[in-house]
């Protein structure tokens, strides 16, 4: 794939930062930034962490053009020739940690920790949150739709509903990692080696004198692998008998329809009814696929009334992740060196929610060794150890609430993608990362990943960050006071 270079996508503010830094003389100074989101999306009680990929390449990719640069000058008058001049020489010299694409993660914790030159980490910021972002929520979206789907086949239809083509395909590449199993868009087939499924269009059919002749043509040039859209004029009076039809004289000539497809109406009623006429003339083996601005709910509801649906095309409502359109994730300065050391920084708020834990961290999922379950994530200092025997895990805003962990394993959920700016990280192929996000779900107890009012996952503190983070709280509420 080639990588257009994105240095330009960006906020406007990001490069006046670097511009301030630089004219301070503190542009060379390392910050540590955290990428996190508060709540999960669609009332869920997870996310499915993608975009890692599409970060990799952008962080190799970044550069600024001549004429991105000449395009700064004509923005702002103040930048100094010397300034650009120095973004010039820009790549990211900088370390990024994230967790692995495919990963089921939990709000409030650090999925991707950045340490970077200021003049660096302003920059990425926005990239960063826009892949993280759109690729996380609609592979959250497809994991709940997954859930509900069982063992039916999921094919991925957005493109036409998507915004726009660079969502078309990430978010085709989202859903299959999340266990979608084809897409109907060609590119990210191609691109990202997702096995790829068309069937035909209402358009196929009124392009010919009757519906059946429709379909013999079609099953002519695809003589295994048709799937007839049945439902043009009248599904039930029309559709399903001239596919029945077609079928039995493909069968004569060793041919094969592969299936039907359904686009409106009542999908449980029509499929189990189509259902029984193919089998009544022994087509059991003539499958049914369903579409029309498909959800979780729908499907759900669709099988617990008895449909007879075997694959499921979903665009609309998974492309543009309908009923909770952005996932809200931000990217917030958690330390800065001062001689030569990192020191925790903090943004208080109002919100409890929104007061940002300092620190250089890191965060461990705490497995039990007999169920492979995990008692919650657990989020330390990079430089702490973490206890080998027993564990005390918290509730950060209630400390009461505690317990003790014994027999785990604490994995670290963060690995190193670059250091120093040189990639270190092999990226996995797009099977690996789908093979990994199931790992990943079985380790979580079901009441978290059930659909309706899940159970809330723990995201614990260690003492040590707790502390931090009070001290830090107390201190800023110290000079408050004072002000007052
Ligand atoms: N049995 C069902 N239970 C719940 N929802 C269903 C069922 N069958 C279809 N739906 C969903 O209901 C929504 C509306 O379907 P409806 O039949 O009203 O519209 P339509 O079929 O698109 O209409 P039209 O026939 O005019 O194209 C769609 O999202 C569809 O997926
Ligand atoms: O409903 P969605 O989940 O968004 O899935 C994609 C939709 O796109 C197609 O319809 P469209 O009316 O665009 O074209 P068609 O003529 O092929 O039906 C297809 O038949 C699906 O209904
Ligand atoms: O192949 C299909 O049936 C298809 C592809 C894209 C959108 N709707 C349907």
């Amino acid at each position: 794939m080639t990588y257009h270079n994105l240095s330009l996508h960006t906020d406007k503010y990001q490069i006046n930062m670097m511009y301030a830094h630089w004219k301070n003389g503190t542009h060379n100074e390392k910050r540590v930034y955290n990428a996190f989101f508060r709540k999960n999306p669609f009332g869920n009680g997870f996310a499915v962490f993608a975009g890692l990929e599409r970060i990799v390449h952008y962080l190799q990719n970044l550069k600024f053009e001549e004429e991105d640069i000449e395009y700064l000058q004509q923005q702002e008058e103040h930048y100094d020739p010397a300034f650009l001049e120095e973004l010039r020489n820009f790549s990211f010299t900088g370390n990024l940690y994230a967790v692995k694409e495919g990963t089921v993660v939990f709000p409030n914790e650090p999925i991707i920790r950045v340490e970077a030159r200021a003049f660096e980490a302003h920059l990425i910021e926005t990239a960063i949150l826009n892949f993280m972002n759109y690729q996380t929520l609609i592979a959250t979206k497809a994991a709940r739709i997954k859930q509900v789907a069982g063992d039916d086949l999921l094919f991925e239809f957005g493109t036409r509903r998507a915004q726009e083509a660079d969502a078309a395909i990430w978010g085709a590449r989202a859903a299959y990692i999340a266990g979608f199993h084809a897409t109907s868009n060609l590119r990210a087939g191609k691109l990202f080696g997702i096995p790829t499924v068309g069937t035909h269009s209402h358009a196929w059919v009124q392009d010919h004198d009757t519906e059946e002749e429709a379909f013999e043509k079609f099953v002519s040039v695809f003589p295994n692998n048709a799937i007839l859209l049945v439902d043009t004029y009248d599904t039930l009076r029309s559709g399903v008998p001239n596919a029945i039809k077609v079928a039995h004289k493909a069968k004569k000539e060793g041919k094969q329809v592969k299936g039907i497809r359904l686009d409106s109406g009542d999908l449980a009623y029509l499929s189990k009814q189509a259902r029984k006429m193919l089998d009544e003339h022994g087509l059991q083996d003539v499958k049914i696929s369903a579409s029309n601005d498909l959800d979780e709910q729908v499907i759900m509801h669709v099988k617990l009334q008895g449909g007879k649906i075997d694959a499921w095309g979903i665009g609309t409502k998974l492309i543009t992740a309908s009923e909770d359109p952005a996932l809200g994730g931000v990217y917030k300065l958690v330390a800065k060196e001062k001689n030569g050391m990192f020191h925790p920084v903090i943004k208080i708020s109002e919100d409890p929610n929104k007061i940002t834990t300092p620190g250089v961290l890191t965060f461990y999922r705490i497995l039990d060794k007999t169920t492979g379950k995990s008692h919650g994530d657990y989020i330390a200092m990079v430089d702490e150890t973490v206890p080998k025997e027993e564990l005390k895990m918290f509730d950060p805003v209630h400390t009461y609430k505690q317990k003790i962990v014994k027999n785990f394993e604490a994995v670290e959920m963060l690995q190193p993608i670059f250091i120093n700016g040189k990639l270190v990280y092999e990226l996995p192929t797009i099977e690996e990362i789908r093979k990994y996000h199931q790992e990943s779900l079985s380790q979580i107890w079901e009441e978290t990943l059930r659909l309706l009012n899940p159970q809330e996952y723990y995201v614990d503190l260690s003492e040590n960050v707790w502390k931090t983070k009070m001290n830090l709280i107390q201190k800023y509420r110290k000079e408050t006071n004072d002000l007052e």
